[in-house]
């Protein structure tokens, strides 16, 4: 047999195994016109085909750009609630990564709990008397941030002097190892790639110095964005490994490291509970006005199950936890809603505090809609960051700016008046509105009528200040810690927004 007929008898052998491949096959005794008509007919096919490819192509990418995507943007002030709405949106729809991070918020927690130990170390410290006091002004309450960590600069006058501790230097002394621990968890959620983010390093005990608040304690902790506590924090980014492998020198959790914080906390959990449960505490704080149990991140109550050697955050917990925004973080979800499957959510959580809100207005042009949320408990607040403006003032003020900007007015709006919870609870205990908001008048002080004012107030300054008077106004009346009620809530925005969505699309 020649050698080169030896490919073709290759190739039908080959081809009994594959159809395709022998009816492709030119037949055994072609000739030269069939030969040149069969390569045509091929040539004509594959023209056919690769035009079928590109149509199929077109059609893939256009389905990719007109799929909806959603971009919302949080907005409100600082403490408003963002970042706890936006833990919510991942506790419904990204609900494994959520329960992953939670042991990462212990950090948080800790931090939270031992700031509130700091705050009533700080209000029971003597102070000289300096002027008279008056306890009748009820614009006192004003004074007080809502912030568990900020120390106002002013100070309330029934600040001065008051009900004596007896206990005071005691505590003091007993919880002095909390400050030292604040310190390093203040360092190690800053910057978690540092050494010391792995490696809790033996902390002194009592130490002999008086206890001094140093500036920058007193303010809140921020993380920026781009810092990545959470890894750090989680169950592989210690020297925690699970599971244990043998003469490895790793331990199976953080309880079996001894530079782990818990073992202070869980330490000093006596003394905290004594100086929580001391009823000349409570009556000196009652007198300063400072209401914990209102404030972000307070865990007073649980001080055992917290300080627990083997403690792992709730849910609520992690939605009770307070940690300042700095920047943008973004979030991606896949949303189902109604038949509509797998959206791509994209969820900007931004700082909301006065200095941050220069980040907003780069992602007011591509965003679809905006959740607003408005904490309206905080009526008798004042900003942490300016303690001549009242919270609810801010809001209103913030509220008519985003609502009358032009560039988004084609926005959907959905305004969450937050904290209902500790509305309920502020009006139940007899905290009147119309002191702070004399427009109030004298309308009723209970929830059914204060809920309803400020949802008149919101809705009446967007109507006279909306550049698009078609646009419908969603308003919520909303605890985004509650997740029972949060999740209705969140399923309706869902799908008002998708439809908003698809509408401007022209998709429906
Ligand atoms: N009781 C109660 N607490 C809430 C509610 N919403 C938020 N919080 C708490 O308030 C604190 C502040 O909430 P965040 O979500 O951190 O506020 P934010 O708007 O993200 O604040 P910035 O990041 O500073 O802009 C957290 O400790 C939350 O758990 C609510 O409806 N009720
Ligand atoms: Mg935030």
């Amino acid at each position: 047999m020649a050698k080169g007929k030896q490919p073709v008898y290759a190739a039908r052998r080959r081809s009994l195994s594959d159809p395709l491949a022998a009816a492709l096959l030119p037949p055994p005794n072609e000739t030269l016109d069939e030969r040149e008509s069969r390569l045509k007919a091929a040539t004509d096919a594959k023209l056919v085909s690769d035009g079928i490819d590109e149509m199929i192509r077109h059609e893939r990418n256009h389905r990719k750009k007109s799929r909806a995507e959603v971009q919302v943007l949080l907005l409100g002030q600082s403490e408003s609630g963002k970042s706890t709405c936006l833990k919510q949106f991942q506790l419904l729809h990204n609900t494994a990564a959520f329960h992953a991070e939670r042991i990462a918020w212990r950090a948080v927690i800790y931090l939270n709990l031992v700031r509130s130990v700091r705050r009533i170390l700080d209000a029971l410290q003597p102070e000289p008397e300096v002027e008279e006091h008056d306890d009748t002004d009820p614009l006192a309450y004003s004074l007080e941030p809502a912030s568990v960590i900020i120390s106002s600069s002013g100070r309330p006058p029934s600040a001065i002097s008051g009900t004596k501790v007896p206990n005071y230097e005691g505590y003091r002394r007993r919880l002095q190892p909390l400050m030292q621990l604040e310190d390093r968890l203040i360092r190690l959620l800053s910057s978690p790639e540092e050494d010391e983010a792995t490696h809790f390093g033996p902390w002194d005990h009592f130490a002999p110095q008086p206890y001094t608040i140093v500036g920058s304690k007193t303010k809140e902790v921020t993380v920026h964005t781009s810092t990545n506590w959470k890894k750090a924090f989680s169950l592989g980014g210690s020297k925690s490994k699970s599971p244990k492998s043998p003469n490895s020198g790793e331990i199976e959790g953080w309880w079996e490291d001894p530079d782990d914080p818990v073992h202070t906390l869980h330490a000093c959990a006596p003394y905290m509970q004594e100086m929580w449960r001391d009823q000349n505490v409570r009556q000196r704080l009652r007198e300063k006005r400072i209401r914990l149990e209102e404030s972000s991140g307070f865990y007073l109550d649980e001080i055992p199950r917290i300080t627990a050697k083997k403690y792992i955050p709730t849910d609520a917990d992690v939605l009770k936890a307070r940690l300042k925004t700095m920047g943008v973080v973004e979030h991606t979800f896949s949303i189902s809603s109604g038949s509509n499957r797998g959206v791509q959510w994209k969820i900007y959580d931004v700082g909301g505090a006065r200095n941050q809100r220069q980040a907003w207005a780069p992602y007011f042009e591509d965003i679809n809609a905006i959740i607003f949320l408005a904490p309206i408990s905080a009526f008798d607040q004042v900003l942490a960051e300016d303690t001549s403006v009242n919270r609810v003032e801010d809001s209103l003020q913030l509220w008519q700016s985003v609502v009358s900007n032009k560039l988004l007015a084609k926005v959907n709006i959905v305004l969450f008046l937050n904290k209902c919870d500790l509305l309920q609870a502020k009006l139940d205990a007899g905290v009147r509105l119309n002191h702070y908001m004399i427009s109030y008048g004298d309308r009723p002080n209970d929830y059914e009528s204060v809920s309803k004012y400020f949802r008149n107030k919101f809705g009446a300054l967007h109507h006279a200040v909306t550049p698009n008077k078609e646009r419908e106004l969603y308003i919520h009346l909303t605890a985004v810690t509650d997740t029972r009620r949060t999740a209705t809530i969140i399923s309706n925005v869902r799908d008002i927004i998708i439809k908003g969505n698809l509408k401007t699309m022209k998709l429906v």
